[in-house]
This record gives C-alpha cells, structure tokens and sequence, in this order.
C-alpha cells in the first residue's frame, strides 16, 4: 500500500516511465514506428535491425524506454530476454504482406507462452494501413488468433507509421499502462 502511494506521488510529480520491447517479422515497420513516435516523421528506413535499438522518447508524461529488436529469423531467439523486463510488449504486423501472417501468428504464441512473460500486456500493431490491400483489423485480430489469448491484456490497433495514423490512439492506451511491481 505504502508503495503504491509514493509510486503514485512520484508519478504525479515526475511522470513516469514505461519500458516497451518492440518485437514482430523484419520489415514489419518496428524501426519506422520508433522514428515517427521520436519526430513525428516518416524516416525512410530500409536498414534492417541488426541485434537492437534503444530509443527514449517523452510522449505527454510517459517517458517511453524502446527497446525495438531485429525480426529476421536469426534474432527471434532474443526477444523473450528483451520481453521480460518490458512493461508492455508491442508485436509489429506488416498488414498488407498476407503470405507471412502465419509465420508471425506462431512467433507471436512462441513469444507468449514462455512463463517469464506470463501477464505482461500485449498490444499488437497491423501496419502499414496507408497501403491498399492490407487485411482489416477484425481479420488481423482472427488471424493472429488473439481471443484465445486470456492471461494477459490484449489490444490491437492498425495503425500507418509512414503516414501517422492512429498512433495517438495507440500512445494513449500505452499511457495507461501500469508499471510491472509497481
Ligand atoms: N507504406 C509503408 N511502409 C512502411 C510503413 N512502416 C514501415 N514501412 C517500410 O517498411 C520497411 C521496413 O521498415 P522497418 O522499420 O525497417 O522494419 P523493421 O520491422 O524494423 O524490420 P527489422 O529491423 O528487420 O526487424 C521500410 O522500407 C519502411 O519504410 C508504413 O506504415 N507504411
Ligand atoms: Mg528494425
């Protein structure tokens, strides 16, 4: 109780900080995202993540800690070790490229089911929204099978990080997300 009151004081006077582990396939747009929340501009970033990135960027009150890990099959294995420290976890979906939604589904319940990440809220982001042919919201949340997931919070967004789109909505969930043992 006593924690929670001079956890509450210290976010009052001082905001508080939320630490996010940015996961999801390569080229899904995680890089991209972390660019246009840090400027409020699309970077043109073809680099792929080579290991990870760290960005902190104050968004209203919330000082947001990015961890944004590489997606190419090589570095999938570590993003668990990214994961269990992370307030929140956020898993990048390229919503135009279909072909790969199967391969990101089953990450996605690889990611989940270790025990280390047993309840740390989940918010999965369709990207790429300003392209045409990109799968709806609904069929993502069907695909990437997200109603059966039941021991955690789950949202799901999409979002364009070239265009900014929607990316406001998602700040404002992240916001209320609450600090892990806090
Ligand atoms: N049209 C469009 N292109 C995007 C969007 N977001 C990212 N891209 C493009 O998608 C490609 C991959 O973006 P990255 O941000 O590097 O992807 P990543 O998920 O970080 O990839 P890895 O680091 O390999 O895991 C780049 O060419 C981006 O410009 C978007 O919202 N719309
Ligand atoms: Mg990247």
């Amino acid at each position: 109780m006593f924690q929670k009151v001079v956890s509450w004081f210290r976010e009052l006077f001082f905001g508080k900080e939320l630490e996010i582990a940015l996961v999801g396939l390569q080229n899904a747009g995680k890089t991209t995202l972390v660019n246009t929340m840090a400027t409020g501009k699309f970077e043109e970033d073809t680099i792929p993540t080579i290991g990870f990135n760290f960005r902190s960027v104050k968004k209203g009150k919330v000082q947001m800690k990015m961890w944004d890990v590489g997606g190419q099959a090589r570095f999938r294995e570590q993003w668990e070790k990214y994961c269990r420290s992370a307030d929140v976890i956020i898993f990048v979906v390229d919503a135009q490229d279909q072909g790969n939604l199967d391969i990101a589904r089953q990450q996605l319940n690889q990611l989940i089911s270790w025990p280390s990440l047993e309840g740390i809220p989940l918010l999965v982001l369709g990207n790429k929204y300003d392209l045409q042919g990109c799968i709806t919201e609904q069929e993502l949340i069907t695909q990437m099978n997200l109603n059966s997931i039941k021991d955690r919070l789950v949202a799901c967004y999409s979002i364009s990080a070239k265009k900014n789109t929607n990316i406001d909505e998602m700040l404002k969930w992240l916001s209320k997300i609450q600090r892990k043992n806090k």
